[in-house]
């Protein structure tokens, strides 16, 4: 031990402080010397301890620690007392093993070296730096002079995880992101998918966009973006077009952000490009689909109704007059029909080439749907020059259609309005034109009619009208009245015919005429045909039990009734329910039904057949008047329309006519009524002919049933 005054150190406790070697070599003898050193080597201890590296001396056999600066404690979080009771590899795991082999599996001892300690909390802690060895005292020391590198290794790590996700995604995806210089030329371009090999060259370094073949939404708009970019702003969702090496134009978008460096120098801009001709295209064709027609590739509704609407703002900025017109083909059912769905596709598509063929390509030609069609003329200063048109349509509507091996003919019938003349809107206008073409079809086809304000007064009439008859059968409106039938024979009333009547509140007695085409039309006939039919039926119920046991009643059925699939069945039903047989019934229909027969028609008519009720074709003559479907069939009664009466004269045409309808119904088995009887001569020359039966004025008008039920009481008065 060394003894020591207030002045001298204490030699034995510096000597522990004196690092590494300081205590085994040290001689008391030396003390002015040592004194120096020691001085020395205090500055240089504070110095080393202040120092951020970490240093960490022990021995190498062993490992146990024998010195550690400041930057070592505070690194590791140990005090110097804890760590010179420890062993390096406590502190670093692999010590041992590094040692064992050499310390060759570090880079090279004594050059800077990566190795993992252990912070006190149990982190890892990445050290870079030398590992030398030295000989003190006898003893081979280990030192180790690091540095603490873990937060830089993990920012390494993550900036190099980061550029390797960005390079993937952008290798991956189709987009790609990019840089340029202050000059606006590409320095560097990553991603892309197989985009760039759409064009020639395909690398883009040295170049501006604008050399590079893309064009933008207008025509100065390299201008105005080359401004933008003297003005370092950024910019979003460009929209660029570009040729492709296949003939395809491509379409990108690119956004892009100004780069500054750190003195706030403007070195570039970087951004990014996407390719988005695919969704384009896509785009593009879904537009088509929702606005052309596929078939004839004219507009369709929708387009034709957007155009309708510009054109008429147009003409309400001051514009010249706008014309509508609407086409419809005439008995184009037929075709299809005939030659089959395919063959009027065929036939659809070349009247949609003629129609466009006559007039100019500013004009919009639409297909509404089926075989409507519309054209728009707008502009025009002569609105005369609108019959040459619609009579050139016509025209080169009714030229033969070559459709496969067939030629087909077939017209058109066309609607004309004129805004704003005959309507304020868009619906009215085309509602107007629609009614034209209504009346071009009426009047015979092949033809065009003008909305006039007549035409406008019978629409609106008719609206009204078809409003008022949704209520009348609620209203209590309705009435069934009975037209006698009368037995030419014996002139007694064998049978009656059920009449619709409409008592309208304002307006009166509303004709049939008028108002059945309507309940047709707008379904109604089908409610208003089944209270008929129950009216009908439990009037002859009570006229069979107490007047006239084999009395039947007519009943009149649309086609419109026929093709609501269970309306015979629940009439039969009825029937059955008030105790009637089917003798009671006779159902009314018109040629045309039989005409356009289908499989379902016949099996109705035989399922009333086969429950007694009878059938009889109404208006005979006047329609085909195909004999082969009178037995097909098995048609019961054919009644002979009153035109055909009206004019009996001997000798006359219809006389003759009269004849044959009877003589030929009798060959077949049926029965005949004739319509419209109104004089004795008349019911004379039919009885001569051999005609069975006869209702008309000379016997009886239409009457209510209590009316009726009185003429049956009173047997027939004009009947002498
Ligand atoms: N081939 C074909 N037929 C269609 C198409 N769309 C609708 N139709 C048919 O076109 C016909 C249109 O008939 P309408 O206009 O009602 O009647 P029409 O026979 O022309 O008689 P009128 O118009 O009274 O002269 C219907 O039979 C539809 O089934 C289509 O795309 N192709």
């Amino acid at each position: 031990m060394s003894r020591h005054s207030d002045t001298e150190p204490d030699w034995d406790k510096m000597r522990d402080q004196v690092i590494g070697l300081g205590k085994l070599s040290l001689r008391k003898n030396h003390y002015a010397l040592l004194r120096d050193h020691v001085y020395e080597l205090e500055r240089f201890r504070e110095l080393l301890d202040c120092c951020e590296e970490l240093i960490l001396i022990a021995r190498k056999d062993d490992g146990r620690i024998v010195d550690a600066n400041g930057g070592a404690c505070r690194a590791l979080a140990y005090t110097r007392e804890e760590l010179l009771s420890m062993t390096l590899d406590m502190l670093w795991s692999e010590y041992t093993q590094a040692k064992n082999l050499g310390f060759a599996n570090l880079n090279t001892l004594g050059q800077d070296a990566e190795v993992a300690f252990r912070h006190k909390d149990g982190q890892r802690l990445i050290l870079e730096g030398s590992l030398s060895q030295q000989m003190a005292d006898g003893l081979v020391l280990v030192a180790v002079v690091a540095r603490d590198v873990t937060e830089r290794k993990k920012a390494d790590a993550d900036l190099r995880d980061s550029e390797s996700r960005f390079r993937s995604l952008t290798q991956m995806g189709a987009d790609w992101y990019w840089e340029q210089d202050a000059e606006f030329r590409f320095t560097n371009q990553t991603g892309g998918g197989r985009y760039f090999e759409y064009f020639s060259p395909s690398d883009p370094i040295g170049k501006t966009r604008w050399e590079m073949g893309y064009w933008g939404p207008a025509e100065d708009f390299w201008e105005t973006h080359r401004q933008m970019l003297e003005r370092h702003e950024p910019y979003r969702g460009l929209e660029l077009r570009r040729l492709g090496i296949d003939g395809e134009v491509r379409t990108v978008i690119v956004s892009g952000e100004p780069v500054f460096d750190e003195s706030g120098q403007f070195t570039g801009y970087r951004g990014v490009g996407t390719d988005i001709t695919q969704s384009k295209q896509a785009e593009a064709l879904i537009w088509r689909q929702a606005n052309f027609d596929p078939l004839t590739d004219l507009p369709n509704r929708r387009m034709f109704h957007d155009r309708l609407l510009q054109e008429i703002k147009k003409v309400n900025r001051g514009g010249n007059h706008l014309v509508l017109l609407f086409i419809d083909l005439d008995h184009f059912k037929e075709v299809n029909d005939a030659f089959g769905h395919a063959a009027g596709d065929l036939l659809l598509t070349e009247a949609a080439a003629r129609i466009a063929g006559c007039v100019r390509e500013v004009d919009t030609v639409a297909r509404l749907g089926g075989d409507e069609f519309t054209v728009l003329i707008s502009g025009l200063n002569d609105i005369n020059c609108i019959e040459r048109i619609v009579q050139d349509i016509l025209s080169q509507l009714a030229k033969p259609f070559c459709l496969s091996n067939e030629v087909v003919l077939i017209s058109g019938s066309i609607g004309i309005t004129f805004y704003p003349r005959d309507a304020q809107d868009v619906d009215e206008l085309l509602r107007n034109a629609d009614q034209a073409m209504y009346v071009a079809k009426n009047e015979g086809r092949n033809r065009f009619s003008y909305f006039t304000p007549a035409l406008q007064e019978q629409v609106q009439k008719r609206i009204r009208l078809i409003n008022d008859l949704r209520g009348a059968l609620a209203g209590g409106q309705m009435r069934v009245y009975f037209q006698a039938i009368v037995d030419l024979s014996n002139g007694q009333i064998y049978k009656a015919e059920a009449l619709l009547r409409w008592l309208h509140p304002l307006r009166g007695m509303v004709s049939p005429a008028e108002f059945i085409p309507l309940a047709e039309e707008t379904r109604l006939i089908i409610e208003i045909g089944d209270w008929v039919f129950n009216e009908s039926a439990a009037w002859v119920k009570r006229w069979r039990t107490h007047f006239m046991a084999h009395l039947q009643v007519s009943v009149n059925q649309s086609p419109v009734q026929f093709a609501k699939n269970n309306s015979n069945d629940q009439w039969l039903a009825y029937l059955h329910d008030q105790g009637l047989p089917g003798e009671a019934i006779v159902i009314e229909i018109t040629e045309s039904l039989l005409l356009d027969s289908d499989a379902e028609v016949k099996a109705s008519l035989l399922k009333f057949r086969g429950q007694g009720v009878q059938i009889a074709i109404d208006d005979f003559g006047t329609g085909y008047s195909s004999l082969s479907y009178l037995k097909k069939f098995s048609i019961d009664y054919l009644k002979i329309d009153q035109s055909f009466i009206r004019n009996l004269a001997p000798g006359s045409s219809d006389m003759a006519l009269t004849e044959a309808i009877i003589v030929m119904a009798h060959k077949l088995g049926l029965k005949v009524i004739a319509e419209g009887v109104e004089t004795i001569e008349q019911r004379d020359l039919l009885i001569g002919a051999g005609c069975d039966f006869a209702q008309g004025y000379l016997f009886s008008k239409p009457v209510p049933p209590e009316e009726f039920e009185l003429l049956i009481q009173a047997g027939l008065k004009s009947y002498d």
